[in-house]
């Protein structure tokens, strides 16, 4: 095998920051102690002295730093470092096979486990703190709708079987590779333009699960033009984001294993913090002010797992 090619450095200047940054925003090794800074990532220690996010944005909805955007936990690559893109394809058919099995045994494991949607067992005590739920019913955030078992545990296998023949590709934001891997239908977010593009169109077997998702938002399907499939290998993350605001409510469907989904908006000068246990097979909703004002993020987990998002768009305002 060739050698890995370096990571890129980063160029100097505003508009960088250096593949750093979050709790999803953890600076690579050896790059030094990293510090708070107002958006609750890091300082880039490798950065500008001193200088925190230097893309984060309140008009831009979240911090437009290339490594925070691809939740890359500062493991971003540049997409020209990309050296094993054929080798995971071929892995992609045996492992939409194994995928299914592995995950849910990783979480307990095995068809009777599967039935339950409420409790989630877990094999370890580290992976129960890591998934925990820490909300009472009082904290959750305005607009945030949660229902466990959306699908059956037979309607996740014919779909994850669907999504190993997808043609996912690593999430890509200003040439930096997330470790997460997408692929998007009906109508996609061009972050170069800044505008909703015209995509591939929702293949059939997404569509029944596209009208389960609206039904549980009160919409009709094609009101959700936009669909997202996003496969998280074992440590892969997303850091803390609001949808773009192209977006009017978003729905997301879990599959095969259990995250914790963490929720944040600013308290004066802290955070407010919420977090819940997305289980396979459930569906969340954010709309009002856990669309608009609230953050979200996902850490790393330790299992994989897919989720689909079915988003509107915003309405125009009248
Ligand atoms: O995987 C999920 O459920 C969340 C994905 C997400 O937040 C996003 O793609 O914007
Ligand atoms: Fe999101």
């Amino acid at each position: 095998m060739p050698p890995r090619p370096r990571r890129r450095v980063r160029p100097a200047g505003p508009a960088s920051c250096s593949p750093s940054a979050g709790a999803s925003h953890d600076p690579p090794t050896g790059q030094g102690a990293a510090a708070r800074t107002s958006c609750g990532a890091r300082r880039c220690a490798a950065g500008p002295a001193g200088r925190a996010h230097p893309q984060l944005s309140r008009q831009l909805d979240r911090c437009e730093c290339r490594p925070c955007i691809a939740g890359s936990r500062g493991r971003g690559r540049p997409a020209t470092a990309l050296s094993d893109r054929r080798r995971r394809r071929r892995a992609d058919a045996r492992r939409g096979q194994r995928c299914l099995a592995a995950g849910r045994a990783a979480y307990g494991g095995g068809e009777a486990a599967l039935g339950r949607p409420a409790a989630v067992p877990v094999t370890s005590r580290r992976a129960m703190s890591a998934i925990q739920p820490s909300f009472l019913a009082d904290d959750l955030p305005d607009g945030f709708a949660y229902r466990p078992g959306l699908i059956s545990a037979a309607e996740e296998g014919d779909l994850v079987a669907g999504f190993a023949r997808l043609d996912l590709k690593p999430f890509e934001f200003q040439g930096y590779l997330g470790n997460r891997r997408v692929v998007t239908f009906g109508l996609r977010y061009d972050f170069q333009a800044g505008a909703l593009q015209q995509a591939a169109p929702i293949p059939d077997f997404l569509l029944p699960l596209r009208e389960r998702a609206a039904g549980f938002a009160g919409l009709p399907p094609a009101a959700l033009p936009h669909v997202l499939v996003t496969e998280y290998a074992p440590g892969a993350a997303i850091g803390w984001h609001r949808d773009r605001p192209v977006f009017g409510d978003v729905i997301g469907i879990s599959f095969v294993s259990p995250c914790r989904f963490r929720l944040r908006r600013r308290a004066g000068a802290r955070w407010q913090r919420a977090a819940v246990l997305l289980e396979p097979r459930s569906a969340y909703l954010l709309r009002g002010e856990a669309r608009t004002v609230w953050e979200h993020s996902i850490p790393a987990g330790e299992a994989l797992r897919y989720s689909v998002t079915f988003r509107s768009l915003k309405r125009p305002e009248g």
